[in-house]
């Protein structure tokens, strides 16, 4: 797009801190990364069910809400991916903005597009978490027959056969679910993220 668009933004009354003040707690986002079947969805749902006990305001994205929509447009080639995750991380902005604690579950295989993100959110509203599983246990695990399909040709571009995965150079927690229970894996991230969810970043009213 060449055209200079005039786009000057409106100051609405309503702060993200008054939402944070209204709500009780800082909202940021917890970004899940991994290889199909590492356990990024088992684990965000688990982490959601605990905030949730702990009356915090959450909501998941993932394959199913944002693949099958917003993105429908996208494949699995490289710039679909990194397309995908900017998308995302666009959107979990703007839920962050809106005073929710956002969990995203997605392979997001590539640096450069989760500095992007981390970038775009502030690194005080980015907390990384990567979903460290060997590639023969997911393979293992194979959820959704996946990796079957991978290795008889059915399926091309699959990250960890025939597209690429970057480990995360410097996540805020790893998880190694083969070596850690669903449980014990909860535990890690809450510790990681208990001092931002004390600390509610709110300003004096
Ligand atoms: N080619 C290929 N490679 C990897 N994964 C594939 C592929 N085709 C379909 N799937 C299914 O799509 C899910 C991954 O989508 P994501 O949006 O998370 O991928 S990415 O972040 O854009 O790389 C992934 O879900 P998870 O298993 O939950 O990770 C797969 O079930
Ligand atoms: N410690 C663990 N943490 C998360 N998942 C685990 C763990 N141990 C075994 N699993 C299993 O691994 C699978 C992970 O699948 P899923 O959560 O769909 O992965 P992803 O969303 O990364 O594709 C599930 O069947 C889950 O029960």
């Amino acid at each position: 797009m060449s055209e200079k668009l005039h786009i000057i933004p409106h100051n609405h009354q309503i702060t993200a801190d008054d939402r944070h003040r209204m709500k009780g707690h800082d909202s940021f986002v917890i970004w899940f990364i991994g290889l199909s079947g590492s356990g990024k969805s088992t684990l965000a749902s688990a982490l959601e069910k605990e905030l949730y006990q702990k009356g915090i305001h959450t909501y998941i994205l993932d394959g199913d809400n944002v693949r099958s929509g917003l993105n429908k447009d996208l494949d699995f080639s490289e710039t679909s991916r990194k397309e995908n995750i900017r998308r995302i991380g666009e959107v979990a902005k703007l839920m962050v903005d809106a005073g929710v604690l956002t969990i995203t579950a997605f392979i997001s295989p590539f640096e450069e597009e989760r500095q992007l993100v981390k970038n775009m959110l502030g690194a005080n509203r980015y907390v990384e978490v990567y979903v460290d599983c060997p590639l023969e246990e997911c393979e293992k695990r194979d959820v959704k027959g996946l990796y079957q399909k991978a290795r008889n040709g059915e399926i091309s571009n699959f990250t960890g056969i025939s597209s690429p995965f970057e480990i995360p150079k410097n996540p805020d927690v790893s998880v190694p679910t083969h070596q850690v229970s669903i449980e014990e894996g909860v535990a890690m991230i809450m510790k990681t993220i208990e001092q931002k969810l004390n600390s509610k970043h709110i300003s004096p009213s």
